[in-house]
């Protein structure tokens, strides 16, 4: 099969470094992401992964390197970043605010009125399967479905970069390979970048092109695997020999970057 050429790159980041006092949480980070990629950061606790996506979002500033995006995205933190968008382990809603609300949240913090807003939240809900539950409060919904609106409120915003760190943690099994489903459906349909931190080596190779495995004191990448499946991945490609294999790799080299942290 012919190699597909590498995507421009999006975003670059160049022996980037992040120390908090005497803790080097990154030492000489090297990673690009290009274009429309769907990237998964894997590692063991503590490794950095929660501070590389803070620094791609423009949360927090490298101590060493630099972040290089291409012209024309928008920088800056990713609540005012017009063009990167960041979804939690916690969906965080607003408790006594309605999905609709919760939804609009960002686009209100803009300065866009209801109306001005309405026609992209309802957009936001229907691409997450919430549109008959926009009046609803928080507490009415499943783990799940609050996950949805998360990503919703991440979405509204039309981004071209989401950033998610271990979104599906915290859902049961099932919940979280439907989501794992609706969310490479729509990476499929809207083609955004995605950079995606999960814990979990079957769901990195499930969702991604590409696996970034890294080890820890001093947070780096030891191990880069792509996973040539093509898109639509549907349930069967579980169980086929390529994604034995790259779960295998990326679980070798998980397992390496423990043995050398001395876990
Ligand atoms: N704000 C902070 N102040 C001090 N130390 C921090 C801060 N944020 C992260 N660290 C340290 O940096 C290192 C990397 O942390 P980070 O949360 O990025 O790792 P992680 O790979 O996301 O871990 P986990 O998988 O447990 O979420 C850890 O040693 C952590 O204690």
């Amino acid at each position: 099969m012919p190699l597909s050429p590498p995507p421009e790159p999006l975003v670059q980041l160049r022996g980037v470094g992040k120390s908090f006092g005497g803790t080097t949480a990154l030492a000489g980070l090297d990673l690009t992401v290009g274009q429309g990629e769907f990237v998964s950061l894997v590692g063991p606790s503590g490794c950095g992964k929660s501070t590389a996506l803070r620094l791609v979002a423009g949360l927090s500033q490298p101590t060493r390197g630099d972040i290089h995006w291409a012209p024309g995205v928008a920088e800056g933190r990713a609540g005012r970043g017009r063009d990167v968008a960041f979804v939690f382990q916690e969906p965080t809603l607003l408790p006594w605010s309605r999905v609709w609300a919760n939804v609009y949240l960002p686009l209100r913090l803009r300065g866009e009125s209801r109306a001005a807003a309405r026609d992209r939240v309802d957009e936001a809900l229907a691409l997450v399967g919430l549109a008959d539950f926009h009046d609803a409060y928080p507490r009415e919904l499943s783990g799940g479905m609050k996950m949805r609106v998360a990503i919703a409120r991440a979405l509204v915003t039309r981004p071209r970069v989401l950033l998610m760190d271990e979104p599906f943690a915290a859902l049961d099994e099932i919940t979280r390979t439907r989501l794992n489903d609706d969310l490479l459906r729509l990476w499929g349909e809207q083609r955004w970048t995605v950079l995606f931190v999960t814990h979990s080596v079957y769901e990195s190779v499930f969702l991604s092109q590409r696996i970034v495995v890294m080890a820890a004191r001093p947070g780096r990448i030891i191990d880069e695997a792509h996973v040539a499946a093509p898109y639509p991945r549907e349930e069967a490609f579980r169980r086929t020999t390529g994604y034995a294999a790259a779960c295998e790799r990326v679980s070798n080299s998980l397992r390496r970057a423990v043995e050398e942290a001395g876990g």
